[in-house]
């Protein structure tokens, strides 16, 4: 039954399978689930409308305008928070995780942690010369790469996720998975094995190499993930999953090791005195996280300590968060480039004239030194990826959104899309609030907005300012994106020495669709390069 006083399609809400049969057409033609909300708030001429996506379940709300969106996440927190729908997905996986968990004091205490682990210090320190390492190794990797499609594109999404894994485990565990390095030994050794059609507009195809076991794992929990999303009934879903072999064998090597190098790490500071604890160097998430759950239980930290089955999948969840977002991203923002030959050329240019050591800098060269075209190509690549299209939340009171009233325990999904042009609304139906920080960005919206165009992130003095439009990629408010800061660091780094790598040649057409899979995240259905690899002596 529609909740009253929120617009939807009459049919729709009539039939056993609601809004289904209209999407499926609009996937087809735009290759994006996503539009087909966008454009029913248009049709509708409503910022608030239902939607009706599941038999017998009660409506989902939509959300789609900017301003209301980021207000009520970051200050509305009383009256929306974690979806059960989310929990659910979430809870088989890592069910003592804070990614599953209502916003509760015991949710923060978990967060506090962890609290260093996203700071600068550890950034710069420990995860910023790894991250360059693995920037690095992936460079090399796509090099071999290039030289044996010599001139054909090839799949390049598996590089970049095998790329974010190795960095997100040494960061986190401080060990080397050498991921990288492995599969390009695997390359050279399998060379005669390369699939190199005649024309140089077909694929070269790699052989799939054997990866490490846990990198295996994690992919097939994502993927795990992925189809409870997508099923009917997500416990019955799970009951099946867990019935499976390979989930039995993945679940138990992930226990062993996670929990084994837990138990290494606790030795190593078992030692230690508390000055020594103090003042003590970590090398990784997981020293930061062990070192601060000691000083809890000596009473210098005033937060509850995590359990140790609290503390293990709060490190599984960084795997499994802080890689594919990271790949999927730079694959969206090398697409850009590719397509873009004019922001790659004045990207190169600008790194190259800030950059005098080239691919030869060091992290503090790379992060310290202000790059205006840098920051506005990665900050236009986020918005427009739009990785992480829709934020859910339920609501925990009855409340209303722009005048719209809502039912407490309705699914209200905000849209965090930066782009379409935002249905006109009263001033004075919004909230105070959102009337009040309508300052803080220049501009809601252009019409251009669906193309790629860095620019539009620099002021008239040619400086990145973030406060040119409005940014909800990472969500906002208490339950923004925890690992923002480590993957926008990353992002920096990697597109730094791949940009002053390799030229990414035009793709052909059959290879180079913009379409999405909506999946946990929005991935690209295509992620091909043409790479030529560039001669800092002659650029
Ligand atoms: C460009 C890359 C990334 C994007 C665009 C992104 C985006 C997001 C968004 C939109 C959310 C909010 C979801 C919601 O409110 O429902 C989120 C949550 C989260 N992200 Fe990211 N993320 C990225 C990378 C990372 C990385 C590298 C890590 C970890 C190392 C990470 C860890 C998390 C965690 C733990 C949460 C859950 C926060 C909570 O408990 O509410 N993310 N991310």
């Amino acid at each position: 039954r529609p909740y009253p006083g929120i617009p939807y399609l009459a049919p729709s809400a009539r039939r056993l399978w609601g809004d289904l049969p209209h999407i499926l057409p609009v996937i087809s033609l735009t290759q994006d689930p996503a539009k087909y909300v966008y454009s029913l708030c248009r049709q509708l001429n409503s910022p608030v409308i239902q939607l009706f996506l599941r038999p017998f379940s009660a409506p989902i709300i939509f959300v789609d305008d900017v301003r209301e969106v980021k207000d009520i996440l970051g200050m509305r927190t009383m009256e929306f928070d974690r979806a059960p729908s989310t929990q659910a997905v979430f809870a088989p996986f890592l069910p003592h995780a804070s990614i599953a968990k209502r916003t509760t004091p015991e949710w923060r205490a978990q967060r506090r942690l962890w609290e260093g682990v996203m700071g600068r210090d550890f950034l710069r320190r420990v995860a910023a010369p790894r991250m360059l390492g693995c920037a690095r190794e992936l460079c090399e990797l796509l090099r071999v790469k290039a030289e044996i499609a010599g001139g054909r594109p090839f799949y390049v999404f598996e590089d970049f996720d095998l790329a974010a894994f190795d960095v997100i485990w040494t960061v986190i565990f401080g060990r080397n998975l050498e991921a990288l390095v492995t599969e390009r030994k695997g390359i050279l050794e399998h060379r005669e094995d390369v699939v190199l059609p005649g024309s140089k507009d077909e694929l070269a195809v790699f052989p799939t190499l054997r990866r490490p076991e846990i990198y295996e794992a994690v992919a097939w929990f994502v993927k795990g993930v992925e189809k409870t999303l997508r099923s009917l009934s997500q416990p019955w879903h799970h009951w099946v999953l867990r019935q499976m072999p390979a989930y039995r064998a993945k679940w138990a090597m992930k226990e062993r090791l996670v929990s084994g190098l837990i138990h290494d790490t606790r030795s190593k500071l078992a030692d230690l005195a508390d000055d020594q604890l103090d003042t003590f160097e970590d090398t990784c998430a997981m020293d930061m996280a062990l070192r601060r759950e000691r000083l809890a239980y000596d009473g210098k930290f005033d937060a509850r300590p995590p359990t140790t089955r609290e503390i293990h999948d709060e490190l599984f969840m960084f795997l499994v968060a802080g890689h594919e977002t990271k790949a999927v991203t730079l694959s969206w923002t090398v697409k850009f480039l590719t397509n873009n030959r004019a922001a790659q050329t004045k990207l190169r240019e600008d790194l190259l004239l800030s950059l005098p050591n080239g691919v030869n800098s060091t992290t503090e060269e790379i992060m310290n030194t202000p790059i205006p075209y840098l920051e506005a190509t990665m900050e236009e690549a986020v918005r427009l990826g739009n990785i992480h299209p829709r934020l859910v939340r339920i609501a925990t009171v009855d409340t209303q959104i722009l005048g719209y009233p809502i039912p407490k325990g309705a699914n209200v999904v905000f849209s965090s899309y930066v782009a379409e042009k935002p249905v006109d609304i009263p001033e004075e139906q919004r909230s105070k609030r959102s009337q009040q920080t309508k300052v803080n960005f220049r501009k809601h919206y252009d019409d251009d907005m669906e193309d790629f165009i860095p620019e539009r992130w620099l002021n008239e003095k040619g400086e990145f300012d973030s406060h040119q439009y409005p940014t909800l990629a990472f969500s906002a408010g208490p339950r923004v994106c925890y690992g923002r800061a480590l993957a926008r660091q990353e992002l920096r780094i990697t597109l730094t020495l791949l940009i002053l790598s390799f030229r990414f040649e035009p793709v052909p057409e059959k290879y180079n669709s913009m379409g999405a899979h909506q999946r946990i995240l929005r991935v690209p259905q295509q992620c091909y390069v043409r790479l030529t690899p560039l001669d800092h002596a002659k650029i």
